[in-house]
């Protein structure tokens, strides 16, 4: 494949920048990859495993002369880095980030963009419960979703230009109105994570009652969701301290149908139970069908094939 940015600056080295730098390595899409991170800790580890072709001391060093700048920090942090990066912005230069919340970023770093440099936010649709400089990897984002939520006078050639380079790195890419991803994002993301990190709370809490019997005879529906409460604290703090409301919205949600299901044990009421456990299959294998989780071990698998089992 064929250069699309002269120079990329990632500003923040974890799981995302570090898999975009690997992605982009492979791929041959980067002129050059130039990296900036917080800690010195991260900077010397990027430095130390080559990460990037360049490694800066500032993010005011790392963003000059790019041609397109990744912010890949917590949600919290994006404000703050654009406001220090945007004097050293060279000019027809794109802005973009990765976070998994769209409209406190544009309200926190858009003020931010001066006039002839492009900002298009974005998100992609890809992780892992690891973070850091060593989680990264080159194949992270294959066959993923990886959002673009332009602004009304987003240039088209810029934004194209932007979706070329996810695409090149394997994923695919659709645009989409930054507070509906908010709070599409809240229903398939952001709830499921608060209520793994609470299961797991939960049964730490009992695991003192039960003298460890929780973790010794952890069954895999539990086990799936300590990988998730695994996650990152800061990131996931970010998350839903910037998507407050959609995330309230749908855990609200969520609490009633508790309740109904609730009920339905306790009167002993199996027909409701099974109807609602039956939507709720058909629901994972339309997701299966539409080759989205290409983790699952029954993934290429037909629904037809998985059925009665
Ligand atoms: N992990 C996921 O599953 C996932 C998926 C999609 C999007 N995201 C989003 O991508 C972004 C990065 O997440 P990640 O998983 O790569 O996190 P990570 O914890 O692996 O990496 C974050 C990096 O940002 C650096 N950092 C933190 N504050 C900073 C600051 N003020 N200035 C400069 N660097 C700073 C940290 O040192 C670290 O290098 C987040 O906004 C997150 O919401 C994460
Ligand atoms: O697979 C995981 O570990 C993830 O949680 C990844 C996941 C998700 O919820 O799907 C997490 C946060 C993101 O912003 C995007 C992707």
């Amino acid at each position: 494949m064929s250069v699309i940015y002269d120079r990329v600056a990632l500003i923040g080295l974890g799981l995302i920048a570090g898999s975009m730098a690997h992605a982009m390595r492979e791929g041959g899409l980067a002129g050059e990859i130039v990296g900036f991170a917080r800690s010195h800790e991260t900077r010397d580890t990027a430095r130390e495993i080559g990460l990037c072709d360049r490694i800066c001391d500032s993010a005011a060093e790392a963003v000059k002369g790019a041609d397109l700048v990744v912010l890949a920090v917590p949600v919290g942090a994006m404000g703050d880095v654009a406001a220090e990066i945007a004097p050293h912005l060279k000019p027809g230069a794109t802005v973009t980030d990765v976070g998994s919340v769209k409209q406190s970023v544009i309200d926190a770093v858009g003020p931010h963009i001066p006039d002839g440099v492009h900002f298009i936010p974005g998100h992609p649709l890809a992780g892992t419960e690891h973070s850091g400089p060593r989680s990264g990897f080159a194949t992270l984002f294959r066959n993923r979703w990886w959002l673009l939520t332009p602004l009304p006078d987003s240039d088209p050639q810029a934004v194209a230009r932007l979706a070329d380079l996810v695409r090149a790195m394997g994923a695919k890419t659709d645009s989409m109105e930054a507070s509906h991803h908010d709070l599409v994002l809240a229903v398939t993301s952001h709830a499921p994570h608060l209520i793994a990190y609470t299961m797991v709370g939960v049964a730490d809490h009992l695991r003192r009652v039960t003298d460890e019997e929780v973790i010794q005879y952890s069954a895999a529906g539990f086990r799936d969701f300590t990988r998730i409460a695994a996650s990152d604290p800061t990131m996931w703090r970010d998350v839903f301290l910037h998507n407050k409301e959609a995330t309230l919205d749908i855990l609200g949600r969520f609490t009633e149908e508790l309740f109904m299901l609730q009920r339905a044990i306790r009167m002993g009421d199996g027909q409701q139970l099974f109807d609602y456990f039956t939507r709720t299959r058909a629901i994972r294998r339309g997701i299966i069908e539409a080759g989205q989780d290409t983790n699952a071990p029954d993934f290429g698998r037909s629904a037809e094939a998985t059925r009665d089992r």
